[in-house]
């Protein structure tokens, strides 16, 4: 809050306006059309640690905010680029619609004084003379880390399962949707693997319901570790895990499917009184052209069917269905 004795004496100065920025206590910095620093209030420097005589008159302000050299959003507007927002900020991001070229924008910072990272909203509006011309760019700033990060840990909590940290089964039917769409416009084909944990029933009750989480978690860890940037692994339900393998043939999910079961048949997790004493899965995998009369559905149930198949045949094993040939 303004001091009363400050704005006393912000108003009998010429400088008002000026006066006034400086104490706000909304971050806030000023640049001249070279894009050096004119103001840096202080709540600026209590955002930044970066007190304002080590900034004013240079352009050096970035470093403020960021570990490599980079437009800050101000910067953008004075040098007339702001159609590159787009590219250097993340999605929540948009053009301000007053036409006078302002800009709005959110990011994670750097912060290097600081030490950690902030997450930081900004607006960059001109300031303009009596001419109508710009004369100055304002920037303000607000602090939206504690939001974003309660944001990220809800996203998480609604897509993520609780115990083996995969995507949940919602995340997965969403997932597989949006896929299964995907590869219907590109004329790719889509693949799934059903993987579920054999005699698992034996397991639990062997080495208790505690064990039992703790080998899921090791299975999700070597299934998870052969999937590529585009695929997604997720927890089906109970002892079952679904592998979503985008552009993905046949043969190549095949190929996919025995590396995991081999990963896991090495993790030699004893399940003692089972065939291969060791904890293995099955593996079913199917795969579709998507096309405007099928659905995403009928390949999980092509896969599940070829689940089923593998299971029958002893266990421990991979077993593939064309959709076409279901
Ligand atoms: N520890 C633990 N066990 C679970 C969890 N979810 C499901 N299970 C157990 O997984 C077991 C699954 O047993 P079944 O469906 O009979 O299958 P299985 O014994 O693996 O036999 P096959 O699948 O035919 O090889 C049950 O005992 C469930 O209680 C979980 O989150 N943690």
């Amino acid at each position: 809050m303004l001091q009363e004795q400050e704005l006393i004496e912000a108003t009998q100065d010429h400088g008002f306006a000026l006066k006034l920025m400086e104490l706000l206590v909304i971050p806030t910095f000023v640049l001249d059309l070279n894009g050096k620093v004119l103001i840096w209030n202080r709540a600026c420097e209590r955002l930044t640690g970066v007190q304002a005589a080590e900034v004013l008159g240079t352009d050096e302000h970035w470093r403020c905010f960021y570990d490599l050299p980079r437009p800050t959003l101000a910067d953008l507007v004075v040098q007339g680029r702001g159609a590159e927002v787009h590219r250097l900020y993340d999605q929540h991001v948009k053009r301000g619609d007053d036409g006078n070229n302002s800009l709005t924008a959110e990011n994670w910072c750097d912060m290097p004084r600081l030490g950690r990272r902030r997450y930081i909203a900004a607006d960059a509006s001109p300031i303009c003379g009596n001419d109508g011309g710009i004369v100055a760019v304002v920037q303000t700033l607000r602090d939206l880390t504690d939001e974003k990060k309660a944001q990220i840990a809800l996203e998480q909590l609604a897509t993520r399962d609780g115990l083996t940290g995969l995507a949940n089964r919602r995340c997965f039917d969403q997932t597989l949707q949006a896929e299964w769409h995907r590869a219907l416009r590109q004329q790719q084909p889509l693949s799934l693997l059903m993987v579920d944990v054999d005699n698992f029933k034996q397991y639990n009750d062997a080495y208790g319901h505690l064990g039992g989480d703790e080998c899921l978690q090791r299975i999700a860890g070597a299934v998870s570790s052969e999937m590529r940037a585009n695929d997604l692994v997720a927890r089906y339900g109970g002892e079952e895990f679904a592998v979503i393998l985008p552009n993905q043939s046949l043969k190549g999910a095949a190929i996919v499917a025995e590396r995991i079961r081999c990963r896991v048949e090495q993790l030699q997790l004893p399940n003692l009184g089972t065939a291969k004493q060791f904890v293995t899965v099955s593996i079913g995998a199917a795969t579709a052209l998507p096309a405007v009369e099928n659905e995403a559905n009928q390949l999980v149930l092509t896969a599940d069917t070829a689940l089923y198949r593998a299971k029958h045949m002893g266990r421990n094993r991979i077993s593939l269905t064309n959709e076409a040939q279901a």
